[in-house]
């Protein structure tokens, strides 16, 4: 299990990321999602000792990065494949990282697990920003870990591509692998994560099950008229909730369309729309970053 415990770092008296705590169990995909410099970076690299918190931690199985043995055996990283030696051929950087880690190098299999094989021979520096990716997930699994951290690995990636990761990620699941994963566009979390985690200028705003986080977006009604504050004050007696919009919208939730037509009627007030709406996971998400709030956009 990974796990962040109030991890807090400031970078010259600003906070970067603060009271960050999440967990990532064993045999899951945990999805990290947050706008650009949210903070998401950061806190993988503070988990894997590249650079220091000043308060919390995060541990491997209780245990500091950098107090782990064989660190490599044990989690696997891609961060940021550009940091690859581009004058190294593709084999070359598994047979090096394999050596200094005292792995066994086994980069032909690897190669061919990545969809490399036929640019084994090819130098670093010439291979698409997808294949580096590709190579860079080669490296994190060298030493077949049971942690991984994967920061934005599906960025450069073509639609075949993304469809083998999500199966390769799968199946090391399925072995038992904790995955913590990032992305900043949670719809492509939800195909895959079984938790997500969202950052928000440095702190988290929402820890959930993906099942949980759904439920949160339960159907509500969408009403126009010309009395909303009569209309919200009498959904509200009947024990809905109602936030109130612009253009005369009200959104209700906690009744039915039906239910809600009834109080309309019974009130006298006349209904220009009526529609019934459910909140996707992207809503959800947008709303816990501050970015959606549900009187503006609804
Ligand atoms: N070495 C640094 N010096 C100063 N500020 C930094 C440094 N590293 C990161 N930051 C700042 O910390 C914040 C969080 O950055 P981080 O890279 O962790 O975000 P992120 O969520 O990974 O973003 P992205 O999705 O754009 O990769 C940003 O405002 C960034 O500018």
């Amino acid at each position: 299990m990974i796990t962040f415990e109030n991890v807090s770092k400031a970078i010259g008296g600003r906070a970067i990321i603060e009271d960050v705590s999440f967990v990532v169990p064993d045999g899951s995909i945990t999805g990290f999602v947050g706008p650009n410099g949210a903070g998401k970076s950061t806190s993988m690299r503070v988990a894997l000792g590249l650079t220091a918190a000043q308060r919390g931690q995060a541990r491997f199985d209780g245990r500091h990065y950098r107090d782990l043995r064989a660190p490599l055996r044990e989690v696997g990283s891609l961060l940021d494949a550009r940091w690859l030696m581009p004058n190294l051929r593709a084999r070359d950087v598994l047979d090096y990282c394999a050596r200094t880690q005292g792995v066994s190098p086994r980069s032909t299999s690897l190669l061919a697990l990545v969809g490399l094989a036929d640019a084994a021979e090819r130098r670093v520096g010439q291979l698409s920003l997808g294949m580096r990716q590709r190579l860079g997930i080669a490296v994190a699994l060298i030493g077949s870990p049971r942690h991984l951290i994967l920061d934005e690995p599906l960025n450069g990636l073509d639609p075949t591509g993304i469809a083998w990761l999500r199966d390769l990620l799968r199946q090391l699941r399925g072995e038992g692998v904790g995955i913590l994963l990032s992305s900043h566009i949670v719809s492509e979390l939800a195909l895959i994560a079984d938790n997500i985690v969202v950052i928000s200028k440095g702190r988290i705003v929402l820890d959930g099950t993906l099942e949980a986080l759904a439920a949160q977006g339960r159907p509500h009604v969408l009403v126009r008229t010309d009395r909303p504050d009569d209309l919200a004050a009498a959904t509200h007696a009947r024990g809905a909730t109602a936030a109130q919009g612009a253009d005369g919208r009200v959104v209700i939730s906690g009744l039915t369309a039906r239910e809600v037509f009834q109080v309309a009627a019974h009130q006298g007030i006349a209904l220009d729309e009526l529609t019934t709406r459910q909140r996707s996971l992207d809503d959800i998400y947008r709303d816990a970053i501050g970015e959606m709030p549900l009187q503006e956009d609804e």
